[in-house]
């Protein structure tokens, strides 16, 4: 199966980060969100994360040019029809998911590998609402994309060997490192991580030490690049929720219930660095 031109569906901070990435590793990339001015914005980080290889030395200018030009833009997801391999990173919602790739379905050619970026959403029963589920599968990666070594790929319950083995070589060739996992809920990188967060969100609530104290001990005494509460952040600690809820729903087990403060946080539009201000206020930065 050869994979040649990918469409992305979100050009958020995951979907710009997973554009640049193919882009990067030479694939033509067509991105799509719901308004021109997202798409743009999407394209302006790709730009201001590709300068930091430039001002580096790592890449040329010309080469920068080159990657840009490579991803075109799009508001239409019926654009994709073409495309070998179809990533959604659309706002972790159901009912958005759902109509995104029923609408995909619909529209693409037979061979089309459709795949989504979900945390948590089962991809089993994303992969039921269309009609080619053999040809359905999770491609995880993590944020930040262009600097993140993994994808956890996801096996739905009717995923194909064919699909699963065109994505592990696709990966392989963005430089990452691809791990497969099944279909369980968070999988295995959120059904780790969010607990640790939620705990760590539990200690601050509980008065067990400040927020700065909680990410120091965990950086410095854990050696992990940033403290659980700043990682919260800069996930969106709406996300954080919505994931510790399909652990508690999926899972049935109360360990995995959120933590009061993590609701009050998001009830406010405390979203974390992409609102402003979650954990840390990142206006005063
Ligand atoms: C929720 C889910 O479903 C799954 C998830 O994604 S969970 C989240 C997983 N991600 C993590 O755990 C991230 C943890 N944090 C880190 O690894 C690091 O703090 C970090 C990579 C984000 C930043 O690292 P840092 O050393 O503090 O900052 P910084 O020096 O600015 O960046 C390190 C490098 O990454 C580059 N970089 C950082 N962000 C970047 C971006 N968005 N795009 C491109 N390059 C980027 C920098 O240019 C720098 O490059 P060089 O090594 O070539 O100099
Ligand atoms: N944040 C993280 O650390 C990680 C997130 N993920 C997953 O990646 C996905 C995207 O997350 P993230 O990038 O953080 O979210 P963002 O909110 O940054 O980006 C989502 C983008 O999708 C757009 N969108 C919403 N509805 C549609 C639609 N119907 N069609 C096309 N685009 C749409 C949004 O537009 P608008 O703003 O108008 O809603 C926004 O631009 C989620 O499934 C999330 O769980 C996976 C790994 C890590």
């Amino acid at each position: 199966m050869s994979i040649q031109t990918i469409g992305v569906i979100g050009a958020g901070q995951m979907g710009n980060g997973i554009a640049h990435v193919f882009a990067q590793a030479g694939f033509q990339v067509l991105m799509q969100d719901i308004s021109e001015a997202f798409t743009q914005k999407g394209l302006a980080t790709i730009d201001k994360n590709l300068q930091r290889g430039v001002d580096k030395g790592k890449m040329s200018a010309e080469e920068k040019t080159a990657v840009l030009g490579r991803v075109k833009l799009t508001t239409r997801l019926e654009d994709l029809a073409d495309c070998d391999l179809v990533i959604e990173a659309a706002t972790e919602k159901w009912e958005v998911k759902k109509l995104i790739f029923e609408t995909l379905d619909a529209a693409c050619k037979p061979g089309t590998i459709l795949a989504s970026n979900t945390s948590s959403i089962s991809i089993t029963k994303l992969a039921a609402v269309t009609k080619r589920p053999e040809a359905f599968i999770g491609m995880h990666f993590m944020n930040p994309v262009p600097v993140m070594q993994l994808i956890e790929v996801i096996r739905g319950l009717a995923t194909s060997e064919a699909t699963f083995e065109a994505v592990m070589e696709l990966s392989r060739k963005l430089g990452k490192t691809p791990i497969p996992c099944n279909d369980f809920p968070g999988f295995v990188s959120n059904r780790v991580l969010m607990p640790m967060i939620n705990e760590a969100i539990y200690a601050l609530y509980e008065g067990v030490a400040s927020v700065e104290s909680i990410d120091g001990i965990m950086k410095l005494g854990m050696n992990h690049p940033m403290g659980p509460l700043a990682l919260a952040d800069f996930i969106g600690l709406d996300s954080c929720l919505f994931i510790l809820n399909v652990l508690r729903e999926g899972l049935g087990d109360p360990k995995y219930r959120p933590c009061p403060l993590l609701i009050k946080y998001v009830d406010a539009g405390w979203l974390g660095k992409k609102s402003g201000r979650g954990f840390y206020d990142y206006a005063k930065a």
